[in-house]
């Protein structure tokens, strides 16, 4: 049994999570969706993919965090190690230079809501529950949870859920802007897809300019974030696509993108 799952839906990549009961982040699943995310680098550069979709197999659980029955033997290193293999595998699947965005069918817990936050967008089921549960395991998020979860729903909403383990509801998390936003229960990976269809259509050079100054001013003073973002917008103006937009607009017709 593949934990890890490539699919296609035309430019479309489908990162499909596959170790029941409920897609557990075991060691082998880590492995198969590190590899997975460097063949699509591969293939995002070479123009085939143009956004990634991640979800859960089931109709249970997006992820439901690390794999605990690891967590016997954990020592202070390995615990570090263990840490640290979450949160380099998840850094690359963050810098693909296209959008990602989680579809959220399910649990999405510890490392499973680490997971969704590393991606851009997040779209969650009604019936997905949302939560960063590790102290009732006498741990902290190790995957970036702690880090990530403040920079999206701001440090006192991140500092209660993980203080408490509570989980949410997906319109909770909408509320708090956890998740972007909310389907009936099973059309997670249906509206993912309409999402992505849609920037399928934009130039993806732009739309990887944009991802790329956003992730780069969040960590930037304002000034400095708009001098990232005058570049980024400079650099476009060397484009065809640029000037195919231009024309297009003024045509009247629509854009057809290449990617240069
Ligand atoms: C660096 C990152 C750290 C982390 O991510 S720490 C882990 C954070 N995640 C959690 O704490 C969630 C733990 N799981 C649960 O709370 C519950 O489960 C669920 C809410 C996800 C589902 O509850 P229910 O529907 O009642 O099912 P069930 O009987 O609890 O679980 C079904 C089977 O799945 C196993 N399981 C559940 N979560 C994990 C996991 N994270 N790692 C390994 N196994 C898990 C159980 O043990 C059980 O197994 P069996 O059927 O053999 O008894």
């Amino acid at each position: 049994m593949v934990p890890v799952h490539l699919e296609y839906a035309g430019r479309t990549a489908i990162i499909r999570l596959d170790n029941p009961p409920v897609n557990a982040l075991s060691a082998a699943l880590l492995k198969e969706l590190r590899e997975a995310i460097q063949r699509l680098r591969q293939q995002i550069e070479a123009g085939d993919v143009r956004a990634v979709v991640v979800t859960g197999n089931g109709p249970k659980s997006f992820v439901a965090g690390a794999d605990i029955t690891r967590f016997l033997e954990l020592d202070p290193v390995s615990g570090r190690e263990l840490a640290r293999e979450g949160q380099v595998i998840f850094e690359e699947l963050a810098f693909l230079p296209c959008p990602v965005i989680a579809a959220v069918n399910g649990y999405a817990l510890g490392g499973g809501l680490e997971l969704a936050m590393v991606c851009d967008i997040r779209i969650a089921a009604a019936n997905a529950r949302l939560g960063q549960p590790e102290v009732n395991l006498g741990l902290i998020p190790g995957y970036g949870g702690t880090q990530r979860l403040a920079r999206l729903v701001g440090p006192g909403k991140a500092k209660e859920l993980i203080f408490t383990g509570e989980t949410l509801l997906a319109e909770e998390a909408l509320r708090i802007g956890l998740v972007d936003r909310v389907v009936p229960e099973g059309r997670a990976l249906e509206e993912a897809l309409r999402v992505a269809a849609v920037i399928d259509g934009k130039a993806p050079l732009a739309v990887r300019a944009a991802k790329e100054a956003i992730n780069r001013g969040l960590d930037l003073p304002l000034d400095k974030g708009l001098e990232a973002e005058a570049e980024f917008f400079g650099s476009l103006c060397a484009t065809e696509d640029q000037k195919e937009g231009a024309r297009a607009f003024l045509e009247k017709r629509s854009p057809q993108f290449r990617g240069v």
